[in-house]
């Protein structure tokens, strides 16, 4: 096998990966905050790690990953100013802390679920570990923090080569709202905030710094710690980590734990810092104030299956910005349909062969070059694709090769059944033997060469958001209107 190439944001290179322990690899996610549906751009950044995590299991390394829930201690701005986000949004609407949280974050594995994204071995949820956070800042407190009323701080001062993975972090935190006077440095953050006097929080603590909630960092250095143990391998995350959230969690990991050297990849806290591209709308980079709100859910209300939009995904390298677009997810779709028929195809005549034989093993060769070329999926698929085209192999066989990509891509090929491919869009109005039916009529009317009858049926279907299709090369008789 090909030795497998990440792209390391510390290093800003290429790196060979080796593991911390042999033969394993621990990775961490930074999770959702739940104080809201994640948009389909959040959801890019869980089906990058979970490629991540194929391709290290694909590569024989026995994966442990872990993604945290965020329920508490995010604010509204990352740098240190603004309110909590599910604090704002339990105001918002009236409603308990605990059940907003608990509301998104099963939106969210929802999401995880429909996009065939595999469980982590931990799902860490951060309000479960606030002894841990409040013990590892006690642990720092004295050599690399100072309490100000609104909290205890971390002075970034403290620790060399501050914000060396950001590349320019020294300036961030000035210019910024809600300044906090009395810091020694700007971009030095809160690891506990102290609840104000007179304000109440629905969440709060007490601790050796007056009764609060810990910040956002200090909890992706816990949790990140306690179960994966310093150095992991590899920390990921949106490419806004790379900035403040992830440049302040490896302060804290190098205060807490770490030689505090120079050497970058023994002191912070995971060797290899990998982020994923933003996913844009024309107008700017996606989020959840802006727009048409691009949650999963609303792409299956318009009738596309929700793996459309993994193949989207895939389609583009990770580190590359992608442009959302109806026309785009709707070119991914009729791609995984064609993948889906190809499989489903060979499924009708056989049972997946115990392995792929020789005639594929130049394709599967090709395969983990592309993969292993931190995570060149746009390639892989396209070998997959042309896997798909051979002509003349044993069909267990060639199952046997799409079940070994699958692994790494994840499109469920082995099991995605074809008509599970054409969602019926919400607002449709008509059952599918309805429309069926009307296809039947319409087809003996054009067979009678009674084209007025067939138009009239025509216009039908499309008053219900239905499109005959006449002679589509994929044999879909219908499809809906988007
Ligand atoms: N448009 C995007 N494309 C890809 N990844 C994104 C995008 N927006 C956020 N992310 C990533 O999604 C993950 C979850 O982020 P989080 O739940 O904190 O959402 P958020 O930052 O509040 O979202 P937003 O600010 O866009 O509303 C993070 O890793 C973040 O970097
Ligand atoms: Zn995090």
């Amino acid at each position: 096998m090909t030795d497998l190439r990440l792209f390391n944001s510390l290093t800003r290179q290429l790196e060979t990966f080796t593991p911390v322990h042999p033969g394993e690899a621990r990775v961490y996610t930074c999770g959702p905050t739940v104080y809201n549906y994640p948009h389909i751009g959040n959801m890019r950044a869980y089906v990058f790690a979970d490629v991540l995590g194929r391709t290290l299991s694909f590569k024989g390394y026995t994966l442990t990953h872990v993604i945290n829930i965020t329920d508490v201690g995010h604010l509204t701005d990352d740098a240190d100013a603004g309110e909590d986000k599910m604090e704002r949004m339990a105001a918002e609407k009236a409603q308990s802390i605990w059940d907003i949280a608990r509301h998104y974050t099963e939106a969210y594995w929802a999401d995880i679920k429909a996009l065939n994204i595999r469980q982590p071995a931990k799902w860490t949820i951060a309000t479960d570990y606030i002894e841990q956070m409040i013990q590892f800042a006690k642990d720092i407190a004295d050599k690399h923090c100072y309490q100000l009323d609104s909290g205890l701080y971390f002075d970034v001062a403290t620790v060399a080569d501050y914000g060396r993975l950001a590349r320019a972090v020294t300036e961030d935190g000035e210019g910024r709202i809600d300044e906090v006077a009395g810091k020694r440095n700007a971009a030095d953050f809160a690891i506990w905030r102290t609840t104000p006097p007179g304000e109440t929080r629905q969440m709060e603590w007490d601790s050796p710094w007056g009764r609060g909630a810990p910040g956002w960092h200090l909890e992706c250095s816990v949790m990140s710690g306690a179960v994966l143990g310093f150095p992991f391998d590899i920390h990921t995350g949106g490419i806004d980590h790379r900035e403040i959230h992830h440049p302040n969690e490896i302060a804290q990991n190098q205060a807490h734990c770490c030689t505090n050297g120079l050497d970058v990849a023994a002191n912070s806290g995971a060797n290899v810092w990998m982020h994923n591209n933003f996913l844009v709308e024309r107008s700017g980079k996606m989020s959840k104030s802006s727009g048409e709100f691009l949650r999963l859910q609303l792409l299956i209300d318009k009738g596309y299956h929700p793996l459309a939009y993994r193949m989207l995904c895939l389609q583009a390298h990770y580190r590359s910005e992608l442009e959302f677009s109806w026309d785009g997810l709707g070119a991914a779709l009729t791609r995984l349909k064609r993948l889906a028929m190809a499989t489903a195809a060979l499924r009708a005549q056989a049972e997946p062969a115990e392995a792929a034989g020789a005639r594929f093993a130049e394709h599967l060769a090709r395969f983990d070059a592309a993969v292993s070329d931190d995570l060149n999926t746009a390639v892989a698929l396209t070998v997959m694709e042309e896997v798909a085209a051979m002509k003349k192999v044993d069909a267990g066989e060639k199952l046997a090769a799409f079940a070994t990509m699958d692994a790494v891509l994840g499109l469920g090929l082995l099991t995605l059944d074809r008509t599970e491919l054409r969602l019926r869009p919400k607002a449709a109005t008509m059952a599918e033997a309805e429309i069926n039916a009307i296809l039947a009529q319409r087809k003996e009317a054009r067979a009678a060469r009674d084209f007025a009858t067939s138009d009239r049926l025509r216009d039908e279907l499309a008053a219900q958001g239905v499109d005959a299709m006449d002679g589509d090369p994929l044999g879909w008789d219908w499809k809906l209107d988007t």
